[in-house]
């Protein structure tokens, strides 16, 4: 680097040397042919020197890239629900790319400025000041500090400014990801007009903001060009007058501007090098930010979880945010092993809370489930939810083949293994129908599956899962009655399973389950057999008559 550096500033001295000979009569042809081998030399090793050096200093920059973006990932994998309510999807996607390029470039070709710029810069001023003169050099450079005064009043401003400009690139991709995600939704509700005007109104805002950025990244040039305008007048006053009072020579006085004209350069990309060095502070505290950010449940337990034998909750009270509304108020439950618990009551009466905090998916408020007697939080988490197999409301099936998300339950299940948990979820029929079978790809979010198979897919993953809880939380709701009970008696049969939870809105689901709770308002108001409860006053009464009635004018429909 350094070498590159001298290499560039030296054939402004040959210049000197040859306009020097000339003056004083005594160039030769063969120093004039000596001159031009130098320069040749000098080209071809500036070449090789630069290339080089900035080879390495990118595939360092794409070596941090690298890291950065896996150290992210990690990170993402690690974390839970309350890490993702504080980031949306399109904000991770942007800082794990646009944010990842922006640092990557700021190492990459910011150092390769920086060092480029200070290095020639020096050598520059240095060759002004020992082969010209001090004085001149010091005279050409007075104009400087109003640079220096501006570059730094301005780059701080673009630290700000390119912060606003992200954030508003992660709401824009934000805002994509939503619409994409619910394209069927805005073309049923003929919503496409509206989305584009919101859309269109992200993308302004992102621009604003970027047109900011680009304003204030504009203001550099031409006030470097202006300010060495006021060098080189500087120095041609006082350069002409040395030379007249025979202090320097014509020779001197011509590389001594020629010089001037090199600092234009290293002075473009100092003040370029100030704009990308801001932009990546700002992507780097993005950055930093996600992977400083904790889902709080993070826990210095070291307790090994061998077996879940019982699960207790006694008068567990929960609300998701800090002094928040109660969602579970006052919940007394106790599960021992070999027993399947069916929960049900109203929308929203915190039913899948309770099962979410069974795998302490957000903070506990004050009270904690008990696990084998002890505090769950007395064990590691990672081995608490390695025991619990869980279908949520919302399944999730990756963009591959049905066998790779299969596989997710078990990494080594056999074929065979695979086919007995697609039966037991009553789902091997239809992938024997389908043309790849095992093979066949799922789409984007299981979308060539119908609902009730991606429901019985997320089943079957589950089953092969081998845990000691098993949660389906209204899992079955998009399978017919017939289907349904076929899968809670093969849950009930073949599973082996110890501890099954299920929610369910049907009251067929949970009938065969040892004990039922009914919530209501986060609170257990009703508990018993389906026996029991179908013959006490009360939510489960009134519910069962009415999803009979409802069953019985089905039946006369079809009939
Ligand atoms: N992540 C969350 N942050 C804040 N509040 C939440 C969150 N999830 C659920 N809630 C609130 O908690 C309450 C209980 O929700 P929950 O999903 O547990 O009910 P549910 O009984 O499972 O409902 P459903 O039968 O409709 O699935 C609701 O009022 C809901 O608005």
């Amino acid at each position: 680097m350094v070498f590159a550096s001298l290499l560039a500033v030296s054939p402004t001295y040959i210049i000197r040397l040859i306009i020097d000979a000339i003056v004083q009569k005594n160039l030769s042809t063969n120093s004039l042919i000596e001159f031009m081998l130098s320069f040749a030399l000098i080209i071809i090793l500036s070449y090789l020197t630069e290339a080089i050096w900035t080879f390495f200093l990118f595939t360092g920059s794409y070596d941090l890239q690298k890291e950065l973006r896996t150290n992210l990932m990690t990170h993402f994998l690690k974390m839970g629900a309350p890490f993702f309510h504080r980031f949306k999807t399109g904000d991770l996607i942007t800082r794990s790319t646009d944010d990842v390029n922006v640092m990557g470039m700021t190492v990459g070709y910011g150092l390769m400025v920086f060092l480029n710029t200070s290095l020639y810069l020096t050598f520059i001023i240095l060759m002004m000041i020992v082969t010209v003169s001090w004085k001149l050099t010091l005279f050409a450079l007075l104009p400087m500090p109003i640079l220096a005064y501006f570059i730094f009043k301005w780059g701080t401003q673009v630290d700000a400014k390119f912060t606003e400009a992200q954030n508003s690139v992660s709401e824009m991709n934000s805002e994509v990801l939503e619409i994409v995600d619910g394209q069927r939704v805005v073309r049923a509700f003929g919503l496409e007009d509206e989305m584009t005007k919101k859309f269109e109104d992200k993308v302004l805002k992102s621009r604003i903001q970027n047109d900011i950025v680009s304003e204030l990244d504009s203001r550099f040039m031409p006030l470097i060009t202006i300010v060495l305008a006021i060098s080189y007048i500087f120095s041609f006053g006082l350069g002409s007058y040395l030379v007249a009072q025979q202090q320097i020579s014509i020779g001197a006085m011509i590389s001594f501007q020629v010089y001037l004209t090199m600092i234009v350069w290293p002075m473009i990309s100092a003040g370029d090098l100030v704009n990308t060095m801001q932009q990546g502070a700002a992507s780097w505290r993005r950055i930093n930010q996600v992977l400083q950010a904790s889902d709080n449940l993070e826990l210095p337990s070291n307790c090994e979880l061998q077996h879940i034998e019982s699960i207790n909750f006694s008068d567990f009270h929960f609300s998701y945010e800090h002094n928040g509304r109660q969602i579970l108020d006052g919940i007394n439950l106790s599960i021992k092993s070999g027993q399947v618990i069916g929960i049900v009551g109203k929308t929203g009466s915190g039913k899948t809370t309770l099962l979410r905090q069974l795998g302490h998916r957000y903070p506990y408020s004050n009270e904690l489930p008990f696990i084998n007697g002890n505090t769950i939080t007395s064990y590691r988490t990672f081995d608490l939810r390695a025991k619990i197999a869980e279908v949520p409301q919302e399944h999730t099936l990756f963009s591959r083949t049905i066998r790779e998300n299969l596989l997710f339950g078990d990494s080594n299940a056999t074929d065979n293994q695979l086919w007995q948990a697609l039966k037991m979820a009553c789902l091997d029929d239809d992938i024997k129908r389908m043309k790849d079978g095992l093979d066949t790809l799922v789409g984007e979010k299981g979308i060539s599956l119908s609902g009730g198979q991606k429901q019985r897919l997320s089943l079957a993953r589950a089953f092969l899962r081998k845990s000691e809880v098993l949660i389906l939380d209204d899992a079955l709701s998009a399978v017919d009655a017939k289907t349904e009970q076929t899968i809670i008696d093969n849950l009930k049969s073949k599973i082996t399973t110890k501890i099954s939870l299920i929610v369910s809105h049907r009251l067929s689901a949970v009938s065969a389950a040892d004990l039922i709770i009914v919530l209501d308002e986060g609170k257990v108001t009703q508990s018993g057999s389906h026996q029991a409860l179908i013959h006490k006053p009360g939510w489960y009464q009134e519910q069962y008559h009415h999803q009979q009635i409802k069953e019985a004018r089905k039946f006369d429909n079809h009939h």
